[in-house]
């Protein structure tokens, strides 16, 4: 995709941006693959935790009625305490990722790339992600299989998900390589060990790493696998599951550890590409070569500060001297070097990048800004000529303050060319069940003649009293021509708390 798209910077960002310079914290969650989540008795893994989540999550679609599948219904406690969704990974997975939505990104687009991530960084194949999924209002119907079903129960409910016989076979395996059965949880499927009751009883050997090794000690007849082997034969789901065909699917993956991750990487993209009707998925997401980000736009009198961050991908260290150009609208460029920041890095260190910073550079105010655009060593970075475009439409003005009596005015500057005919001020806010919402509040154009700090840009204000939290982020939008909504490039707004006494 072409820099910038809110929806798709945002998700890609939490997508690539995993540790070091800019990384999610929640990654540390998964990092190294053997951590769990604190208190967890020994054997616990918390990739294991994001991958069963994923999958419960998943598992209430109906594909006839295009009902349930990933939309986070398994955040509501109602979900959790059926006998279906016995187990701490819910709670665990949620207590750790719940936060990280955003207006961008629902609690089911992170459970999704949190599921993707665990098993890509812990020996997994790569795998496609799609953003936009939403989230559910209320609790799904019951429908996760459970290890006491007989056979055609577990197969039809694998159809009603969407899934054949076959690819219930691989999606089973592919899950199953990861974490084990719990004794707390499953007193009759694991039974207590000598000295206590902490048991988990894995499902392979190698339970925090993604390989065919759930596959190879089935068919060699090694596995301890509790729902192979366990004591009660009633709770061997994956040993029916699994012998279903023959064990035809199960030997192929034995006999192939290829076959076996390009299997998995398709049907855990299927997996969490399965959303209720009228939900529409964007394209996959893949990492951009270059990133603007962290932009700030402020306007002083004659003066257009900007700032920002930029992240070149693939890059192992610092790359000395690379240029960005500020264009202006009429396609004059002011130049600075860039200053390295820090490295970041995905997937367990598979891929590195480099982050640099600018500014706050002075540009004149009249001629603006359009877009930047980046030389590396004499290659020319602008998306293929395209430049990467700067609506300097709606920017942050410095005669925002803080009132006397209580509250704030937020200044907000507008390039008079362009014909904005609404403003509004966008505040992220969380409802009653967790789901990020957005609050719209009109800034009013100047009644009179407007206040102009220079001929291009006149100011709006909006006076501020009941705001709860005065650090609580906010955007600043608006519509052009009665309709087309423009976004600012400023993606962080200044904090009302940092307001100077007008
Ligand atoms: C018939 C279908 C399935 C049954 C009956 C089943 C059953 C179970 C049971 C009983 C546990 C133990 C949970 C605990 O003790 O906390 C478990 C764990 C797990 N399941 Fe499944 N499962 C099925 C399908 C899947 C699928 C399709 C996936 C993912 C693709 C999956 C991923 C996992 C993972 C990763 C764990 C380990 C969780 C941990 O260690 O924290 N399962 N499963």
């Amino acid at each position: 995709y072409t820099w910038p798209s809110p929806q798709l910077d945002a998700l890609e960002s939490f997508r690539y941006d995993q540790l070091g310079f800019n990384g999610h914290f929640v990654y540390n969650f998964i990092d190294p693959c053997t951590a769990a989540s604190e208190g967890t008795p020994t054997g616990r893994s918390t990739a294991a935790d994001w991958i069963r989540t994923a999958y419960h999550d998943m598992a209430t679609h109906n594909v006839t009625a295009g009902t349930g599948g990933m939309d986070a219904s398994i955040r509501f406690a109602e979900e959790q305490a059926r006998p279906e969704n016995v187990g701490d990974a819910f709670s665990n997975t949620l207590n750790q990722l719940l936060t990280q939505a955003n207006r961008y990104m629902s609690i089911a687009d992170v459970l999704s790339v949190a599921a993707i991530a665990a098993i890509e960084n812990c020996g997994g194949p790569d795998i496609a992600f799609r953003g936009g999924r939403i989230d559910a209002s209320e609790p799904n119907a019951p429908g996760v299989p459970q290890p006491q079903d007989d056979l055609p129960a577990t197969v039809a409910s694998f159809a009603r998900q969407g899934f054949t016989q076959t690819e219930m076979i691989g999606l089973v395996a592919c899950g199953h390589t990861f974490g084990g059965v719990q004794h707390s949880f499953f007193p009759n499927t694991v039974p207590a060990g000598p000295n206590n009751t902490d048991v988990v009883s894995h499902f392979d050997t190698t339970y925090v790493t993604f390989d065919n090794n759930i596959a190879t000690e089935y068919i060699s007849g090694t596995t301890q696998n509790p729902l192979v082997v366990g004591a009660n034969d009633t709770t061997n789901s994956d040993g029916r599951i699994f012998g279903s065909d023959g064990n035809a699917t199960m030997a192929a993956f034995a006999a192939s550890a290829d076959l076996y991750a390009s299997t998995c990487a398709d049907l855990i993209a299927r997996m969490v590409d399965t959303v209720p009707d009228g939900v529409t998925l964007t394209e996959v997401i893949t990492p951009l070569p270059v990133k603007p980000d962290q932009l700030v736009l402020s306007l002083t009198d004659d003066t257009l500060a900007v700032s920002g961050q930029v992240r070149f991908w693939n890059q192992t260290e610092e790359v000395p001297g690379i240029v960005v150009s500020f264009v202006d609208h009429a396609g004059e460029a002011t130049n600075t070097t860039l200053a390295f920041k820090g490295l970041g890095s995905a997937k367990a260190g598979k891929y590195t990048s480099g982050w640099y910073a600018f500014g706050p550079i002075a540009l004149d105010a009249v001629a603006g800004l359009a877009s930047l655009k980046f030389d590396v060593g004499g290659v020319v970075e602008d998306q293929g000529g395209v430049g990467f475009a700067i609506a300097d439409t709606v920017v942050f003005s410095t005669t925002s303050c803080a009132v006397a009596s209580g509250g704030w005015r937020l200044d907000v500057a507008v390039r008079t060319s362009v014909n904005v005919t609404r403003l509004y001020m966008e505040q992220i806010s969380t409802d009653s069940t967790n789901r990020v919402v957005v609050v719209e509040t009109d800034i009013p154009a100047p009644a009179g003649p407007p206040v102009q700090p220079n001929a291009a840009y006149a100011i709006w204000s909006l006076a501020l009293t009941d705001i709860a939290d005065e650090f609580e982020a906010y955007d600043v939008a608006f519509e052009v021509d009665g309709g087309t909504k423009g976004f600012s490039p400023v993606v962080t707004w200044p904090g009302l708390g940092s307001f100077p006494p007008c």
